[in-house]
């Protein structure tokens, strides 16, 4: 199913709305608003735009995105990186990414960008971190402390500067960035080409995620957490592949499935996302239910709020929509995310004990 065959813009429980969210798997120069890029792109001269009517543009993000193709999703983001070139603008991008999480009740936040696809207008490495830092600081502050975000950056999977991208994470941690990611297109790109990218982040204590098993199967996953050790894994539903479900509803594991069932290695699910880019067929038939009911430590997320045209909220109407999930579900989901993000463990128990709980209590 295409995502355009479905209404847009899915009305939103209010229970949803008010329920503590966490999220890891957000990418920055995915989930811009529509009107800021406009305004940027005016200011920066970019004229590639497809239409500069904001509603347009939101409804252009979604249908481009949904072609069934990671590779063509991934096109997309030529225009959201060519307005994110200077300091003011990724700035401003964060400051803004914080607030609207913020508004759709997420109390944690892991967003994700590329720091080597900022660097067009002469920014170096580090300005682009500090400046994103900044911004997320800035947002913090302007939702009065609702929202707690740390950046994570990522390696693109096609270039070869990762391990530079791992040292400026192990330069960066502790003010403000929390750990590291490989994205881009999986197919003919595996984590194994950035072993030295792990290697360097294992030796320096560092946190990593790895994208695997969103186009490549159960063989992406096993490299990303056996071979370059990474401790979650971006999307994951692949791991479908090792795992079988007979017809009394009973399943079978294989070893990989096993190991990160029983290990608790966290999936980052984002349902619409794996929708668009042929990764899932339906909500209905999206593999985050089974995994959820084998006892994988499934969060969700929205990959792309923006160009999956999506929200925290959406997302969890959309598996209320298709499995029925009550505020008990989500609350086992946000406390899997916290309990998975790269956060030191006293601050996991503050949010889950502080934020979470009393949250989904009060609902
Ligand atoms: O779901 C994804 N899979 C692989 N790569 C992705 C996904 N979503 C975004 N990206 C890429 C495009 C962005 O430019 C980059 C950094 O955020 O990460
Ligand atoms: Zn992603």
């Amino acid at each position: 199913m295409h995502l355009s065959d479905n209404p847009a813009a899915q009305p939103v429980a209010d229970w949803i709305r008010r329920a503590p969210k966490a999220v890891l798997h957000d990418h920055l120069d995915g989930g811009l608003r529509p009107a800021t890029i406009v305004e940027l792109a005016r200011a920066c001269g970019y004229e590639g735009l497809p239409t500069e009517d904001p509603a347009a543009l939101a409804v252009w993000f979604r249908d481009a995105a949904d072609s069934g193709s990671l590779e063509r999703y991934l096109e997309t983001f030529a225009h959201t990186c060519a307005v994110m070139q200077t300091r003011e603008a990724l700035e401003r991008i964060a400051a803004e990414c914080a607030e609207d999480l913020a508004a759709d009740g997420v109390v944690y936040a892991e967003v994700r960008y590329a720091p080597e696809q900022h660097l067009e207008r002469g920014l170096t490495l580090d300005e682009v971190v500090d400046a994103v830092n900044a911004g997320f600081r800035e947002g913090e502050r302007r939702t009065g402390g609702k929202i707690t975000v740390r950046a994570l950056l990522t390696g693109m999977r096609h270039t070869d500067r990762s391990l530079e991208i791992a040292e400026l994470t192990v330069a960066h941690r502790d003010r403000g960035v929390a750990g590291f990611d490989i994205a881009g297109g999986e197919i003919g790109n595996p984590p194994a080409r950035h072993l030295p990218a792990f290697q360097h982040l294992k030796r320096s204590n560092c946190h990593f995620t790895i994208h695997a098993g969103e186009a490549v199967g159960a063989e992406s996953i096993h490299e990303a957490v056996q071979i370059c050790g990474a401790e979650r894994v971006g999307h994951g539903v692949r791991i479908t592949d090792d795992i079988t479900v007979h017809e009394d509803g009973t399943a079978d594991l294989g070893h990989l499935a096993s190991y990160l069932r029983d290990n608790r290695i966290a999936l980052e699910v984002c349902p619409t996302s794996n929708l668009q880019t042929g990764a899932a067929k339906d909500y209905a038939s999206h593999p985050i239910d089974l995994l959820r009911r084998l006892g994988f430590g499934v969060t969700l997320n929205t990959d792309n709020r923006l160009v999956s045209g999506t929200t925290m909220s959406e997302e969890f109407q959309h598996m209320v929509d298709a499995f029925g999930y009550g505020p008990e579900v989500f609350e086992q989901f946000t406390t899997a995310a916290v309990e998975a993000a790269f956060l030191p463990l006293p601050e996991r128990r503050r949010i889950i004990d502080e934020l979470v709980r009393p949250g989904y209590a009060a609902l």
